[in-house]
This record gives structure tokens, C-alpha cells and sequence, in this order.
């Protein structure tokens, strides 16, 4: 098979999987992001890269968004929003820092493959995106390796929760592209 071949596969993967979460519970999330006086969002990995395009694209928007783990985030406070992507929902970590996040009085978004999972049930919001974790193997849900389709949806699931805040609050490209980086 050649890669536009696979392209296609990935598309209708993402679409099929996307297609499955709900939109009561990313509006409760898209509520609590422009409640909170600042947000945290974490991730390992792939699901980290992708926590990183979601910060930045809040940025754009005027939130007072922050990643988990980088030298100039401060400190998580209560009533602060945290939320965290992953996809098996076990990774030790991550676990560890919602734990503490909710110890805070945070409130928790955990968007995961799996809500019975340990991140999964600490969420107060919590995101099912119904693709394959990365330790899953063979389930049938992908033909992508470990954790691929997780991670994209993750990605898109991040860019359409963008969208709907945007919407909600007036908000358009060219006004986010005010706060864009000038220094790159
Ligand atoms: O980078 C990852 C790995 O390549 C799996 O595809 C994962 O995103 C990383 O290991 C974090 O795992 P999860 O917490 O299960 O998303």
C-alpha cells in the first residue's frame, strides 16, 4: 500500500473515533475553561506535544493557559482548571499529578480511552475518546502502532474544543493572531 492509501485509513479512523465523544461533556469542558483563572494541561509523550498545541492556541485566545512541566509555569491553585490527556490513563506521572491536582481543590479534566480508568475516575470532567491505548495491541480499533490514534484525536478533539470557545466568545483568527509569538 502506498502512504495516500494509509492516509485514508487514518482519516476514517479519526473520524469514526471522533464521531463517538460526546458533546455534553467537551462543552462542560469549554464551560470551565472560561471560568478558571488559569489552566494547566498535562501529557506525556505524544500526548504531551499535543497538550502543547492546545496551551498554545489558549494563549492565542487571552487564557491564562499553561503547560505541565515547563520552567515558567506557576503554581496550580484551587479552583484552577487541569486537565489531562491519556490515553491509557495509567501513566504513573500523570497519575500522580491529578492526584495532587485534585488534593488542591482543582477542578480535574481527564480525557482518556478509558473513564474507569485511574486518571479516568479522578476526572470531574471526564473525555472519552473511544481509540486504541498504547499498550492495547492488536484491538481492532487501528491499524496505526500503540498510542497513534489516541493522539491524534487528541489533537483534533484539543483544536475543535478551540473552536467552540472561539465561537462562544466572539473570537476570531484575526484577533488571536495579535498574540501570536512576533520573536520566531
Ligand atoms: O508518546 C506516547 C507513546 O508513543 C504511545 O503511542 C504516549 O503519548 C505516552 O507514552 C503517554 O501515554 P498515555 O498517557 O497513555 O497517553
Amino acid at each position: 500500500m502506498n502512504s495516500s492509501s494509509f492516509t485514508t485509513d487514518i482519516l476514517a479512523e479519526l473520524s469514526h473515533t471522533l464521531g463517538q465523544v460526546s458533546d455534553e461533556t467537551a462543552d462542560q469542558l469549554v464551560s470551565a475553561m472560561g471560568q478558571a483563572n488559569q489552566i494547566f494541561v498535562a501529557g506525556g509523550g505524544r500526548s504531551g506535544f499535543m497538550a502543547k498545541a492546545f496551551v498554545m492556541r489558549m494563549m492565542h485566545m487571552g487564557l491564562n493557559a499553561y503547560v505541565v512541566g515547563e520552567t515558567v509555569t506557576p503554581s496550580l491553585e484551587a479552583g484552577d482548571l487541569f486537565i489531562v490527556g491519556s490515553g491509557s490513563g495509567e501513566t504513573g506521572s500523570l497519575l500522580a499529578m491529578t492526584e495532587k491536582a485534585k488534593t488542591i481543590g482543582a477542578t480535574v479534566a481527564a480525557v482518556t480511552t478509558n473513564p474507569e480508568s485511574s486518571i479516568g475516575k479522578l476526572g470531574d470532567i471526564h473525555i472519552t475518546i473511544p481509540a486504541q491505548a498504547k499498550a492495547e495491541g492488536a484491538s481492532g480499533k487501528s491499524i496505526q502502532p500503540m498510542g497513534s490514534l489516541f493522539e491524534q484525536s487528541l489533537l483534533v478533539l484539543y483544536d475543535a474544543l478551540i473552536l467552540s470557545y472561539m465561537d462562544k466568545h466572539q473570537l476570531t483568527s484575526d484577533t488571536m493572531y495579535g498574540t501570536h509569538a512576533n520573536l520566531e
